[in-house]
């Protein structure tokens, strides 16, 4: 069987001893998108925020492309090729879109590159690109902050609630790139507070309750038997 991007395997977190992790396993296929669904405290952020190395289990494994990662910090799963979006929209509001993008370059990528590939991704940030990235609207921000990602060539991307506070004809937009990135071959564990789109974009959903993956399945399986504890979280 091949290795999977991402296997977490009975992990455990906790805020001071309060355990908030309490046995999580979970599998992303290489090339898949995996959507984290559950009602709010249920755990999602927290997994997010072990996986990307910003909160240490206290125990339990992880596994970035078949390497034991549990202990990794944030640089090492970068060169693993993890690459995260957090909540909220991850963009230097002062600067330009352009030089939001120059940014990226201090990872040794080549600026040119960044820009070709975030412009070939969203044509409409070049036709931004001079604008403050604060004064973009919410999904164009967004937008940034994915192509921001792109541009380091992840192999498993974590989007934390890439729909918050966006209207739903912006969602879908920006889920059908999501579906295109997925499509180019990098997985994708995404957060998604809307029920009805992480079951149409995901290949794979995770329902998550009181710090456990509860079911996994394939978004029909997921729909029909795990309806009650999904509308625990929004429709
Ligand atoms: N920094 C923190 N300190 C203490 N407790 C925390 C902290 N962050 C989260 N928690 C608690 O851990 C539990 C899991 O929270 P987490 O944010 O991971 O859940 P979630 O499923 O992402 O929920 P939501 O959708 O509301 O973000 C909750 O009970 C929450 O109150």
């Amino acid at each position: 069987m091949d290795v999977p991007m991402l296997e977490v395997i009975d992990l455990h977190a906790a805020y001071g001893r309060i355990e908030v992790l309490r046995g999580v396993d979970l599998r992303v296929p290489k090339g898949a998108v995996v959507a984290l669904l559950g009602p709010n405290g249920a755990g999602k952020s927290t997994l997010i925020k072990c996986v990307s190395g910003q909160k240490r289990p206290t125990r339990g494994d992880l596994h970035l492309g078949g390497v034991h990662v549990a202990n990794a910090g944030p640089e090492e799963l970068a060169r693993l090729g993890l690459c995260t979006i957090p909540e909220g929209r991850a963009v230097f509001p002062n600067l330009t879109v352009e030089e939001n993008l120059r940014l990226v370059s201090y990872a040794g990528v080549a600026t040119d590159a960044v820009l070709d590939v975030a412009y070939d991704h969203f044509p409409r940030l070049r036709e931004r690109r001079s604008q403050l990235a604060g004064t973009l609207s919410g999904g164009e921000q967004q937008m940034l902050a994915m192509s921001r990602a792109l541009a380091s060539d992840p192999a498993l991307l974590l989007l934390d609630e890439l729909s918050m506070g966006l209207a739903p004809l912006v969602v879908d937009e920006l889920y059908e790139i999501v579906a295109a990135i997925a499509a180019s071959g990098v997985s994708i564990l995404c957060i998604e507070q809307f029920a009805t789109i992480a079951l149409r974009v995901a290949d794979y959903v995770a329902v998550m309750s009181g710090g456990r993956v509860i079911a996994t399945g394939e978004p029909d399986e997921i729909r029909d038997t795990m309806v009650d504890v999904i509308l625990g979280g929004a429709a």
